[in-house]
């Protein structure tokens, strides 16, 4: 397999469009890859915007693809859904000492670690602004028209991709991010293995802090619910609320009474988040 080869594993076909997992050989992760795509009906007669979807902690390519019921509005949309795993994996790849479910395997954070033993693959942050779409829009059909979402961790990666490359996307989402994970234990611990203790490169992925230094940011749309039993302190919402007040941004931050961390919450407002993104992609 070369690197710039797709392997189809699976497809079906869903509201019209094509629900596809694919393998590759990523350059940037140093390993083989996962992920999975839906294709709207409309990309079979022209290229079609996309959503990137990164996913929390202990997620493959395949929970938002079987849990958050989004294709059926994207297909409506005519926007495909990319959801690539979240972290590099396999034998080579090293993991938390303990295999702990929040920092390794299934938990890359969407950063370019520096630090050993995890700079050989663990390059998220790369892989999803470059890698994966150079390959995407050279091998299906898929315009230049991109947005970001993700939930949690992958919500946390969102919001820093999409404010660290405005030029890359034109509008973010998130499902109860990790605001400030320069002052949050899970946070603390992946920047900790990942970045070392350089604390200047800990601030380049802090969606907060990146906020409150940016003067006019993307559309940017927030979903937290209120029985999310990470939130706050895993998540410290109020953070990004108080850094979208620096610059008066017109950025949508939403408490949701009674909803939780779970795809159940997602399911729910899914719908509108794909609607909010195609006002700018269509
Ligand atoms: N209870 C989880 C904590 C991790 C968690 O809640 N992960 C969220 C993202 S931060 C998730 O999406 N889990 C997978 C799912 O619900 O399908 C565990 O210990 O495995």
């Amino acid at each position: 397999m070369t690197n710039s080869t797709l392997i189809k594993l699976s497809e079906q076909l869903t509201f019209g469009g094509k629900q596809i997992r694919f393998k590759h050989s990523s350059k940037t992760l140093n390993c083989e890859m996962q992920f999975s795509v839906f294709l709207p009906e409309q990309a079979q007669t022209e290229k079609v915007p996309a959503l990137y979807w990164l996913s929390g902690l202990t997620c493959t390519d395949e929970n938002f693809s079987s849990k958050a019921g989004a294709q059926r509005v994207a297909a409506q949309l005519g926007i495909a859904l990319i959801m690539p795993d979240t972290s590099p994996r396999g034998d080579g790849v090293a993991d938390d000492e303990n295999a702990a479910y929040d920092f390794g395997l299934g938990a890359g954070f969407y950063v370019n670690a520096t630090a050993e033993p995890y700079a050989k693959h663990y390059q998220m942050y790369d892989y999803i602004v470059t890698e994966l779409p150079q390959l995407l829009e050279a091998q299906l059909p898929l315009s230049n028209k991109r947005a970001i979402s993700g939930h949690s961790m992958g919500g946390h990666g969102a919001l820093v991709i999409g404010l660290r490359n405005p030029e890359r996307y034109s509008s973010i989402s998130a499902f109860s991010p990790i605001c400030n994970p320069i002052n949050c234990a899970w946070g603390i611990k992946a920047f900790t293995g990942y970045l070392g203790d350089n604390k200047q490169q800990w601030q380049q992925y802090d969606a907060s802090l990146l906020l409150a230094a940016t003067e006019k940011p993307l559309p940017i749309l927030v979903d937290q619910g209120t029985a999310d039993t990470f939130w706050p302190d895993q998540l410290n919402t109020d953070s990004l609320i108080t850094a979208a007040k620096q610059h008066n941004t017109d950025i949508e931050i939403r408490y949701q009474q009674g909803y939780d961390h779970s795809y159940y919450f997602i399911a729910s407002f899914i719908e509108q988040h794909l609607r909010f993104h195609a006002k700018y992609l269509t």
